[in-house]
């Protein structure tokens, strides 16, 4: 099952961090877009809060415009960013956290870190940045296999308007905005200020696509368009929230027919459809861990979306929603008695079976990768080897789209795939019992 931290979208949750108190602000790099101005527009505007700064290149009291402020540092050697960073720290000993812009990344869609140092140095050395070849597949965006809709009490949405197979790709976009929730600890004025400052340090066609941007929570019109439309993803282990315009169109479903992952090493989301999608239909993601009863779906969303879902799934008769929600625990309990490894386990190939079936009933087909590896798995245990490989290919294709290129259990499930005998599951059940109950069955 996926974690929610590896989920979703940033929400008002992190917006609404306990501030910090007795900030001192530390303007860092001071010959930018000096600190004591605000970029606005393309142009750096004197700002009514902050220390005053005088540097060698820049006069005090003089607005210094982008473009100024990107001549700055042409003539520093292997610079790579085109603007000097801003940067800010609340004085606790801190990480600095600084904007560092990029507007040739992607092929010149652009790219804005608001982050610390030592990580944005560290994105520096992924492929995304360092293999320009790397993206030749990413922000593909001619000709879609959708057009966008309005759907009342959601807003936008996208609507396939040509049959999308399992495993077709819909999107892979590098984000526009990646921020450190870390930014969170800094007073408002500041945090506003970087998250101004990055938007504005953006290419101008970039930028439009950002401001195309719904926002949801009203508030600061940047920080509101990234707490509506960021998701939440992990660099190097750190999380970050990332702001991909294309992805963020698509709506959330409780039973979505598309999946999504991020890739680290190309900083690149990818969206796929996990079953036929017609023309004419809503594409789906989810925002949340899905795998949950109706009642805390809906609490989630509304506590860190501020909406109240109504998919088909949220909006069933009360009838058709406590059958769901007994399908959702019996999922929870097979899965629990799936993991256990002990000599008294349960687990058979006939519960994966039936833990299979209870995800198509609820029509769970973006998350079945997690159920068909569960019965590769119980069917290694019992050294039934075909059937091992069956589910192990299964869960690849699956896993493939719901986690990405580098997933541990599809690397796990590969290996099973090619040799179950070698797999540490091999028939450490065999012996235990099969079947229970008078007439062979399940129940
Ligand atoms: C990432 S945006 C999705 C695109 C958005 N509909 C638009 O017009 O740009 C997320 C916002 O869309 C709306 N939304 C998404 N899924 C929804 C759903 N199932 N029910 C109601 N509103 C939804 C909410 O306002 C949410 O904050």
């Amino acid at each position: 099952m996926r974690t929610a931290a590896c989920l979703g979208l940033v929400g008002t949750g992190f917006a609404l961090t306990e501030k910090v108190q007795q900030i001192s602000q530390k303007p860092l790099l001071a010959n930018a877009c000096p600190s004591d101005s605000v970029l606005h527009n393309s142009e750096c505007r004197p700002a009514d809060f902050g220390a005053s700064f005088a540097t060698d290149n820049i006069q005090q009291n003089h607005t210094v415009t982008l473009e100024e402020a990107r001549e700055l540092v042409q003539d520093v050697e292997d610079f790579p960013w085109t603007f000097l960073p801003e940067c800010y720290s609340n004085g606790d000993n801190q990480e600095p956290l600084c904007v560092f812009s990029d507007q040739n990344f992607a092929s010149g869609r652009g790219i804005v870190l608001v982050t610390t140092s030592p990580l944005a140095y560290q994105m520096l050395k992924k492929p995304a940045f360092s293999q320009p070849d790397a993206l030749s597949r990413i922000n593909q965006h001619d000709n879609p296999p959708f057009e966008e809709r309005d759907f009342p009490g959601k807003g936008r949405g996208l609507v396939a308007n040509k049959t999308l197979h399992r495993g077709d790709q819909i999107f892979a976009s590098t984000p526009l905005v990646l921020t450190h929730p870390a930014i969170y600890d800094l007073v408002e004025s500041e945090r506003l200020r970087l998250q101004h400052h990055g938007v504005d340090t953006l290419p101008p066609t970039t930028q439009s696509l950002f401001w195309k941007l719904l926002g949801h929570f009203k508030g600061d019109p940047v920080e509101d368009r990234i707490n509506t439309n960021a998701f939440d993803i992990a660099i190097d282990h750190v999380q970050q929230y990332a702001v991909m315009p294309e992805i963020a169109m698509l709506n959330h479903d409780c039973r979505p027919n598309a999946a999504y992952f991020w890739d680290e090493e190309t900083l690149s989301h990818y969206v796929h459809a996990t079953q036929t999608i017609y023309p004419g239909e809503e594409i789906t993601i989810t925002y949340i861990n899905n795998e949950r009863k109706r009642e805390a779906r809906m609490a989630h969303l509304k506590a860190n979306w501020g909406f109240d879902c109504t998919c088909s799934s949220c909006a069933a008769h009360p009838v058709f929603a406590a059958g769901s929600d007994a399908r959702m625990q019996a999922i929870e309990d097979i899965i629990e008695a799936l993991n256990d490894w002990s000599s008294s386990s349960t687990a058979t190939p006939e519960v994966a079976e039936l833990l299979i079936s209870l995800y198509e009933q609820e029509r769970l087909q973006a998350s079945m990768g997690v159920a068909y590896k569960h019965a590769s798995e119980v069917y290694s245990s019992f050294g039934d080897r075909y059937m091992a490989i069956k589910y192990a290919q299964l869960s690849i294709e699956l896993l493939h789209l719901d986690r990405g290129f580098n997933d541990v259990d599809v690397r796990f499930m590969i290996a099973m795939a090619k040799d179950p005998e070698q797999s540490w599951s091999w028939k450490k059940r065999v012996g235990h019992k099969r079947f229970e109950g008078s007439c062979g069955h399940v129940h």
